[in-house]
């Protein structure tokens, strides 16, 4: 896949990919931990009918690189913001999933200038608590990215989707195992010191917000928390755990692109 970069204000050079018609309302697309922005494959076909899609490697992920020590969700937000200004993009619609949402929470709070609709998928304000990201770092350092694939899956995925969809998990657990360790533990500590419980008020933006009815990480009471504090939001459950753009690849791409359009 060709991607360009572009570099963040901190100097890290970052991935992105531009898809679909060129005058086409622009959809800028977050991964979550562990992917990259190979995750939104099963949405590709779909979206880039109606949207020029930009999607980007979270720092840490996929071709972007990986700078040692901890991340924050400010950083991270920034990294969208500047990938914005790099393309001279003044608004645009954004869809992220899990990590993805929580910059998409930040951007709501943060740069809501720079966003027209929002979609905040399988997200929380808050994970903690932080000793459980501080181990996940510790362990991930010292050991690399296989001993957490089987565990990642089984929250990502029910149980029986594995084995019916080979085809749609094996490129997910290419990806995780793909990670550098230091930039999957950059982002864990931007979760493990985040929270954006006192700000989700602050959202005022369009948004909807997408939750599986069986994440056992970011769950219906994490979704039922961003809907209450929006503004003007609506939730869309799906049958899925995690990763429900993966589970329900065209529920996902019809709920979106129906908000949005
Ligand atoms: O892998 C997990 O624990 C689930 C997850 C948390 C943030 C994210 O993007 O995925």
């Amino acid at each position: 896949m060709e991607k360009s970069f572009f570099i963040a204000g901190d100097g890290c050079r970052i991935a992105y990919r531009l898809d679909g018609p060129a005058e086409a309302p622009v959809l800028l697309l977050s991964n979550s931990l562990g992917t990259d922005m190979g995750m939104w494959a099963p949405q590709m076909d779909a979206w880039t009918r109606d949207f020029r899609v930009l999607r980007y490697d979270s720092r840490g992920h996929g071709a972007s690189a990986c700078p040692a020590g901890a991340y924050s969700i400010d950083r991270l937000g920034r990294d969208a913001v500047e990938l914005l200004d790099a393309l001279g993009l003044a608004a645009v619609h954004f869809c992220g999933l899990s990590k993805g949402g929580m910059v998409g929470q930040w951007l709501a709070h943060r740069a809501p200038e720079r966003l027209r609709g929002l979609v905040l998928a399988n997200t929380s304000a808050y994970m903690g608590p932080p000793s459980g990201w501080q181990a996940r770092i510790e362990g991930v350092l010292a050991d690399g990215m296989a001993p957490l694939a089987d565990a990642s899956l089984g929250r990502w995925f029910t149980p029986g989707f594995p084995a019916t969809n080979p085809g749609a998990v094996a490129p997910i657990r290419a990806m995780l195992l793909a990670n550098d360790p230091a930039g999957y533990a950059g982002c864990c500590a931007a979760i493990r010191d985040m929270d954006q419980r006192p700000t989700a008020g602050l959202n005022h933006s369009r948004t909807l917000i997408i939750a599986g009815s069986e994440d056992p990480s970011t769950t219906i009471a994490d979704a039922e928390f961003l809907l209450n504090r929006a503004r003007d939001a609506r939730l869309h459950i799906l049958p899925a755990a995690h990763l429900s753009n993966v589970e329900c690849p065209a529920d996902f791409a019809a709920a979106v692109a129906g908000f949005l359009a």
